[in-house]
């Protein structure tokens, strides 16, 4: 069974831009979870342009089903998800600056920095998971430093997928079955759509989480919140 985790980072993003709380967060947050939603996904960056660090604070007493809080374990981001204890924490390497996550982390190369966060988020009890690209290297240095889980990143395959090439799902497929074989839970995100979830989940084996914002939120502007995560919940049965 495969999660569907809605990242509300678009809602801070248009409540952010009147000043006042319209959307308001908290109310969508649950009434996605009302919706069926299995989970709420964060991602705070630096500069607070959409979830603000109260947000995450806010949040915490709203999320009845899994809390997953990604970002880059900057100093001010970790200790933020140690007062918050969330489910799940999944580190990104963003760039402070970056429109969005645009790549997943070398993980072979940073392994002394994140064995070190993650032993600490293990420590307090939250799962880890890793952002990674689909490199076999990258899955096995995810394992080398504890990690729990990783998370896929998945813009190449929507990119391929919308250009009709079936064969951008290859290094997802193999990579989580590597990750499987590891030990390791798989996760996926980044550019994930009502029209490309289904092919995804279909290939990818044990596919544990989806966490999908962006295309989600823009596709219930036309079919309505409750409507969309239906739609997700069958494409991911
Ligand atoms: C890790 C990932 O792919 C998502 O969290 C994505 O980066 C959403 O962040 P933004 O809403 O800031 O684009
Ligand atoms: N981890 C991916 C995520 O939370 C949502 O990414 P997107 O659907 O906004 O691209």
């Amino acid at each position: 069974m495969t999660k569907l985790s809605v990242n509300v980072n678009k809602i801070a993003t248009l409540r952010n831009s009147r000043g006042g709380n319209a959307p308001d967060l908290l109310k969508v947050a649950s009434d996605i979870q009302r919706f069926g939603g299995e989970g709420i996904t964060i991602h705070p960056r630096p500069d607070e342009r959409h979830i603000k660090y109260q947000d995450a604070y806010d949040l915490k007493p709203v999320v009845h089903t899994e809390y997953n809080i990604e970002g880059n374990p900057i100093p001010k981001f970790t200790d933020l998800v140690l007062a918050v204890k969330p489910t799940q924490v999944t580190l990104v390497p963003d760039e402070e600056h970056a429109i969005t996550s645009n790549a997943g982390w070398d993980t072979k190369k940073h392994a002394g920095f994140l064995k070190e966060v993650i032993s600490e988020f293990k420590r307090n009890d939250i799962r880890t998971s890793v952002f990674v690209d689909p490199v076999k290297d990258m899955i096995e240095g995810a394992c080398e430093i504890g990690a729990d889980r990783i998370e896929l990143y998945t813009e190449a395959f929507a990119q391929g997928y919308s250009r009709g090439d079936m064969d951008a799902i290859k290094p997802y497929a193999l990579c989580a079955q590597l990750g499987i074989d590891l030990g390791l839970g798989v996760n996926a995100g980044h550019d994930l759509s009502l029209e490309n979830i289904k092919f995804f989940k279909d290939n990818v084996p044990e596919l544990l989480e989806v966490s999908i914002g962006h295309a989600l939120i823009s596709e219930s502007l036309y079919l309505g919140l409750e409507n969309v995560i239906n739609m997700y919940l069958h494409k991911l049965k």
